[in-house]
């Protein structure tokens, strides 16, 4: 019993003691926890002190967003969440749902205001569609500051005419930023009107004359490697090869000078220099899957997912490319002892103009390399896309590709292998209402932003500093309003009476006001160009016409399923 007793007080007294060490480490557990919580509290309230400002300007900002744009049309938003709960991530899926909300709300909007207001997330945007809204918004010379998803562009292009803007953020864009840094704005701004300066004079009409001989020989390049795939019954995707006709034109010849700078010309079409081409072509690439998948738009994500890594290898590579293209161009100037930018201008050479313009300018050999990235980027893509939908739609209609053969037959009879002139090319009035039509339907920038520097007014609604602003060309070009068959391809929209007779903002494919397309006369001759070659040599048929086929609004509009067709030789 003693025994008993002595053990029993023996385990008592072992149990009491693991009882209060348990209870000392429970007590620890929850001091540390405590000094935890407490050392999370502090770094909270320090980053809230240093970023109180900016906290406050976006509490001020979404109070002002909220209050003023209540009354705005728009799909259903969450709080916090905005749409972006229900939007598809699958990219063909969410271009259905798409057309089913802009149907929807055009039934909700009886009196066509037009704004329409979207919530990504916590970041407000409103579009506009109606040309009169977008005209308010393109011909302001202050809200000419681009929005934050040109950010992602601009790792590769750098801070070139297109990507201009007063703040970079990719991690997390707050447009308060804009607002704050007002001063830095002005500075920027007028670092593009300088740039804008200095590039304007290199698409001089007189000068645009010589680019058309590299649209031509480039044009034919292209119609001889399509004689491969023609006759055979195949289906063939010609997209890739109008990608590298672009390509070949924008750095091949004008942009570059590879020939004459290197000994070396780009030659994407005939398999040259495939390593910087594809590098071209994959950035591009991993820039629309940035901006379909949010997720990557956080640094650590981006870089977990791999894409990140692989992003800044290719553009390293292009960047290295380009800069030893300057170099060495540099050395061939100074070699020619081209001087004064009297002779450059003669030569039409865009990156001899920057280099003879390089020390009264202060530009750097980055600066050029960024210009000469974004015009590689801008130049090629859109205009590749723009020849495609034109192919599409004309291997769609025979009633119109029957009247683009007779135009060119009348312009250049049986022969198909003389370079076509300047004379030819203006006679080829027809075809350049298909190139406009499909532009109309299709334009290869379908959505362009700026992001307010100040609080615009459109009809009685104020869109407060710090708002990104969205036109949709893709909309503006359908209103009922302003065309007689909105969701037909009618060239005939773009007869000279008709075009005169419509609102100018109507039709933006190349946006408008300050920062519109620098390129646009550029594009519509190289494009007429190519496919003065193209139908002079083929018939062509649509293999998967829409909706099969659908429009994919990446930075550049494309083809779900690429521009398959059948081409058959005329001669
Ligand atoms: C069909 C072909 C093209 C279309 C539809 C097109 C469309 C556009 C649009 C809509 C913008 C305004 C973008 C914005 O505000 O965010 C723009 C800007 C620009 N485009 Fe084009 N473009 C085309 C071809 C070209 C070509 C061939 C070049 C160069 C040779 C070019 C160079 C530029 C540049 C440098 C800008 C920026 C201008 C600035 O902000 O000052 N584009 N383009």
């Amino acid at each position: 019993m003693e025994g008993n007793s002595s053990f029993h007080h023996a385990h008592c007294g072992s149990h009491d003691t693991s009882q209060s060490l348990r209870e000392e480490r429970l007590n620890l557990d929850m001091w540390s926890m405590l000094e935890c919580v407490r050392a999370v509290g502090i770094v909270f309230v320090l980053i809230a002190i240093l970023r109180a400002r900016k906290i406050v300007n976006w509490a001020v900002f979404t109070a002002r967003a909220l209050w003023n744009l209540w009354d705005l049309n728009g799909p259903i938003n969450y709080p916090l969440f905005g749409c972006a709960l229900y939007l598809k991530w699958e990219i063909v899926d969410l271009t259905f749902q798409m057309e089913s909300i802009v149907q929807d709300l055009v039934a909700k909007d009886p009196n066509q205001q037009g704004i329409v207001k979207v919530w990504l997330g916590p970041v407000p945007i409103v579009m506009l569609i109606r040309p009169r809204h977008v005209k308010v918004l393109l011909e302001s010379n202050t809200n000419i500051t681009k929005a934050w998803p040109y950010d992602l562009p601009s790792e590769w292009i750098g801070r070139g005419l297109l990507t201009r803007r007063n703040h970079r953020n990719l991690f997390f864009p707050n447009q308060t930023e804009n607002v704050m840094r007002t001063r830095k704005m002005t500075t920027t701004s007028s670092k593009w009107q300088s740039r804008r300066k200095i590039i304007t004079p290199t698409f001089h009409f007189s000068i645009l004359k010589s680019y058309k001989e590299v649209f031509a020989q480039e044009g034919r390049v292209m119609v001889d490697q399509l004689d491969n795939i023609a006759d055979t019954g195949r289906e063939a995707d010609i997209f890739p090869f109008l990608k590298r006709c672009a390509l070949d034109i924008i750095c091949g010849e004008w942009l570059l000078q590879c020939q004459t700078a290197m000994g070396t010309h780009l030659n994407s079409q005939t398999g040259g220099n495939t390593e910087y081409c594809d590098a071209v072509a994959t950035i591009t690439s991993i820039m629309t899957e940035y901006f379909r998948m949010p997720w990557l738009w956080f640094k650590p994500i981006w870089y977990a997912s791999g894409k990140g890594f692989r992003f800044d290898r290719l553009v390293k590579l292009t960047r290295d490319f380009s800069l030893k293209v300057i170099q060495e161009r540099r050395r061939w100037i100074e070699e020619e002892g081209i001087e004064d930018e009297g002779m450059a201008f003669k030569k039409s050479v865009f990156i001899d103009m920057l280099l003879l313009q390089q020390a009264a300018n202060k530009l750097t050999d980055e600066d050029i390399r960024e210009e000469v990235d974004t015009f590689m980027f801008e130049g090629h893509d859109t205009t590749a896309s723009a020849m495609g939908f034109t192919i599409w739609y004309l291997g769609q209609y025979p009633q119109y590709q029957k009247h683009v053969h007779e135009e060119i037959v009348s312009v250049f009879g049986d022969d198909t292998t003389r370079d076509p002139t300047e004379a030819d090319l203006r006679q080829l009035q027809f075809l350049e209402r298909c190139i406009k039509e499909a532009l109309r339907l299709m334009p290869s920038v379908p959505i362009l932003g700026r992001t307010l520097s100040e609080d615009l007014e459109i009809e009685g609604v104020t869109l407060p500093a710090g708002l990104s602003v969205a036109v949709a060309p893709v909309l503006t070009h359908r209103d009922p309003d302003h065309w007689e068959r909105p969701f037909e391809y009618f060239p005939d929209h773009f007869l000279p009476e008709k075009e005169s007779a419509r609102h100018p903002y109507a039709f933006v494919p190349f946006s408008a006001g300050p920062r519109n397309c620098i390129g646009q006369k550029f594009a519509i001759a190289e494009e007429k160009t190519v496919l003065s070659w193209f139908f002079r040599r083929y018939s062509v048929e649509t293999v998967e016409p829409y909706p099969g086929n659908r429009p994919i609004p990446e930075i550049v509009l494309k083809p779900s399923v690429g521009f398959s067709v059948r081409l058959f030789k005329r001669h």
